[in-house]
């Protein structure tokens, strides 16, 4: 067995539903208040992690939470029964009562950094998950991915767990949409590099002004100390500001890597020659691919609408390089034409797949955004949870899972039906013996 890049995908949680939650991420603003269809996202992503375990990928599984999050209403004053809080918020606050209610744990790019155990001093794989301070929708997902994660990677011996960063926008941390990895070989040590979009303790220092910079340096620095990481391999880099105001609200949205190669627009970074200077330097003679994407073929607002750089670039086992695309680029003529140019060119990138992903695009999340990766080596292959990856038999479970417990058609009035939570959390049981998790959901726990 090889040292691999697995990717653990979020599963799309009964709620799915467009709010409007995230300033500074277009698409979520732009669909506020739409219909959404929960069973199509969930099977949808499906698909995506079924196409990936046929193509000999190692895919994990990550489940999503427990929404609404009654306990959040309740700790902001909203009491009576489960039925009652929910109602009460909605008529009081009802922006709150929303937030209480989105799905936004599927895209695991933002659950936690991951280190592979070739960077780590103890040889261990260390899990921070992400604080997400930055949208209190999100910001109230960390204790329960830090479950579902100790339930998937369960053995000390191989995986180190930390808890996550301060809950403070001064420790504001996104999680892996923000964290590249790059390396010769999978087991080989790398080059990890934390793209921040902010100091939060130098005021001197750039940031953007329209919409806020989500990760600090500050933030990126902790988790790296955390998971005992060689600082001559470690690259901090700053967001270019002004593509956070034009709507780049994660480095995902605008950079890429995988193995020896960077994909990234010219506008990605702040200090761009820098940035390849140190990546070249931690990777000491080793060949390099950086592929810029020139902003005269692509602008940045063309790489916003198709999400042309939240594509996975994933090795096949077979060595072959491939980008794993949302449809969305296929229809876009300048990232259509820039893809069918790049193919031609002297790189490991061979092949592009796309894929439907409409239901996650809807709210800004393309195929990265649903997938956290995490290397592993033969005897960390053989220590995870089984029961959470992709196969066949999975899949078949799982889409009869999803059929079976899902709404076709969601809109924010629905959400205070007390039958969808209780919908929900029949759902979420028998979706923790599906995936042998125990009991990870605090409903499970009273
Ligand atoms: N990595 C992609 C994350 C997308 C996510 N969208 C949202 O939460 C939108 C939810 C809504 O608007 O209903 C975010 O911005 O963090």
């Amino acid at each position: 067995m090889k040292t691999v890049e697995a990717n653990f995908d979020g599963l799309v949680g009964p709620t799915h539903n467009y709010a409007g939650l995230s300033f500074g991420n277009i698409a979520s603003k732009s669909n506020a208040n739409a219909v959404s269809n929960p069973k199509q996202a969930a099977l949808q992503g499906l698909d995506k992690m079924k196409a990936l375990a046929d193509m000999g990928m190692i895919q994990g599984i990550l489940a999503p939470q427990e929404r609404p999050d009654v306990y959040a209403l309740r700790r902001l004053g909203f009491n009576g029964t489960d039925a009652a809080v929910m109602k009460n918020a909605y008529a009081q606050a009802p922006h709150i009562f929303l937030a209480c209610c989105s799905a936004s744990s599927m895209w695991t790019a933002n659950a936690a950094t991951v280190s592979p155990s070739a960077d780590t001093a103890d040889k261990r794989i260390h899990f921070t998950p992400a604080n997400l301070t930055n949208k209190f929708h999100r910001s109230i997902e960390p204790e329960v991915t830090g479950n579902v994660l100790k339930a998937v990677f369960n053995n000390d011996a191989f995986f180190a767990h930390h808890k996550h960063l301060p809950d403070n926008d001064h420790f504001g941390d996104e999680g892996a949409a923000n964290h590249t990895r790059l390396c010769t070989e999978y087991e080989q040590p790398g080059v990890e590099l934390f793209v921040y979009g902010k100091h939060a303790f130098d005021d001197s220092q750039v940031k953007p002004t329209k919409f806020p910079a989500r990760q600090t340096i500050e933030a990126s620095q902790a988790v790296a100390r955390l998971h005992q990481l060689d600082e001559t391999k470690t690259v901090f880099a700053q967001q270019h500001p002004d593509v956070i105001d034009a709507g780049v609200f994660h480095n995902d949205v605008i950079a890429v890597g995988n193995k020896d190669v960077l994909f990234y627009h010219q506008d990605a970074f702040l200090h761009t020659e820098k940035v390849r200077q140190q990546i070249q330097q931690g990777l000491g003679d080793a060949a390099f691919h950086f592929i810029e994407v020139p902003r005269d073929k692509v602008s940045v607002q063309d790489a916003i609408k198709s999400y042309l750089f939240n594509t996975q670039l994933i090795s096949l086992p077979s060595g072959e390089m491939v980008i794993i695309a949302p449809m969305e680029c296929e229809q876009n003529t300048a990232v259509k034409t820039y893809l069918d140019w790049l193919l031609t060119q002297n790189n490991p990138i061979k092949r592009v797949l796309f894929f439907d992903v409409k239901q996650s695009m809807q709210n800004g999340g393309g195929p990265a955004c649903l997938r956290l990766r995490v290397v592993l080596n033969q005897h960390e292959q053989q220590a995870v949870n089984s029961a959470c990856l992709m196969n066949e038999m999975k899949y078949g479970q799982l889409q009869t899972w999803v059929n079976k417990h899902y709404r076709d058609r969601l809109h924010a009035d629905d959400l205070i039906d007390p039958q969808l939570l209780n919908e929900s959390r029949t759902a979420l049981d028998e979706l923790t013996q599906l995936l042998g998790l125990g009991s990870v959901y605090p409903f499970q726990q009273i």
